[in-house]
């Protein structure tokens, strides 16, 4: 039985102060909650404000990426070890917003996922086509693709704690949500990958999360699909009812 994961990416929003009364109105809303492990991301700077927040809330922390080397001269950038000093347990890699803005590749993934590893940091490794691909026909191949690029040169021990997130670009802060079988046909391609490259043990354990306008009224349908195991959420996880409410998507 997989544990799912809801994960909030707060992406260029929320400041210090914003971010602590974010907190202060999800922690009471999700109190309780064993079943579901919880995760928010916020940005950098705001990263070691929030550990004596999510103190005993169950909350975990993420970053939203990371760099591969562990220090040097690399202005602006962000390590692991630092990650993990600032209270994070979880980080995001090759977000398509990434991808597409700041040149992620299927390589620069690859070695931040190795290094995230490396430094005992969960990563969140993010896939999904675009809307050209999808109509294409292509929606596999590039899963298929971004996959392999993406965990290439791991063994089935090292990939064990990496979360996977589909997330399809056309549906990302977009409204249009994938449908659930959709989403499901998704989950499962990526599922079939996974038991190639590590074995089914190995594609039996890991998260499979859906993201891509996630909300409160359509979070109970997609996990109910037998291959999604959660959701990495935008938009709706910058309020803390509605990030509660897809949280407790099974009451
Ligand atoms: O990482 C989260 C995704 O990009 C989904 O964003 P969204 O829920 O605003 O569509």
């Amino acid at each position: 039985m997989r544990k799912p994961v809801i994960a909030g990416n707060w992406k260029l929003f929320k400041t210090k102060n914003e971010a602590l009364a974010l907190i202060e109105e999800l922690a009471p809303l999700v109190s309780g909650v064993s079943n579901v492990e919880i995760v928010v991301a916020p940005v950098f700077t705001v990263l070691p404000t929030l550990p004596a927040a999510l103190a005993g809330t169950g909350i975990s922390l993420a970053a939203q990426d990371v760099f591969w080397e562990e220090e040097g001269a690399f202005t602006g950038e962000v390590s692991p070890r630092m990650l993990l000093d600032a209270g994070a347990s979880h980080v995001i890699i090759g977000h398509s917003e990434r991808r597409q803005y700041f040149g992620e590749t299927e390589e620069t993934v690859n070695k931040k996922v190795k290094a995230a590893l490396k430094g005992a940091l969960v990563p969140i490794m993010c896939i999904g086509e675009t809307l050209e691909a999808r109509e294409a026909g292509d929606t596999f191949k590039v899963l298929e693709r971004q996959l392999r690029g993406g965990l290439e040169g791991l063994t089935a021990t090292q990939f064990a704690p990496v979360i996977i997130a589909y997330e399809p670009v056309w549906a990302i802060g977009t409204g249009k949500v994938a449908s659930d079988d959709q989403a499901q046909e998704a989950h499962a391609f990526i599922r079939s990958v996974v038991t190639e490259l590590f074995g089914k043990p190995a594609a039996e354990k890991v998260r499979i999360l859906y993201g891509g306008s996630v909300k409160p009224e359509n979070a109970k349908g997609l996990m109910s699909r037998p291959d999604i195991d959660g959701a990495l959420v935008g938009g709706a996880s910058l309020k803390g009812s509605s990030f509660a409410s897809i949280v407790r998507y099974g009451e």
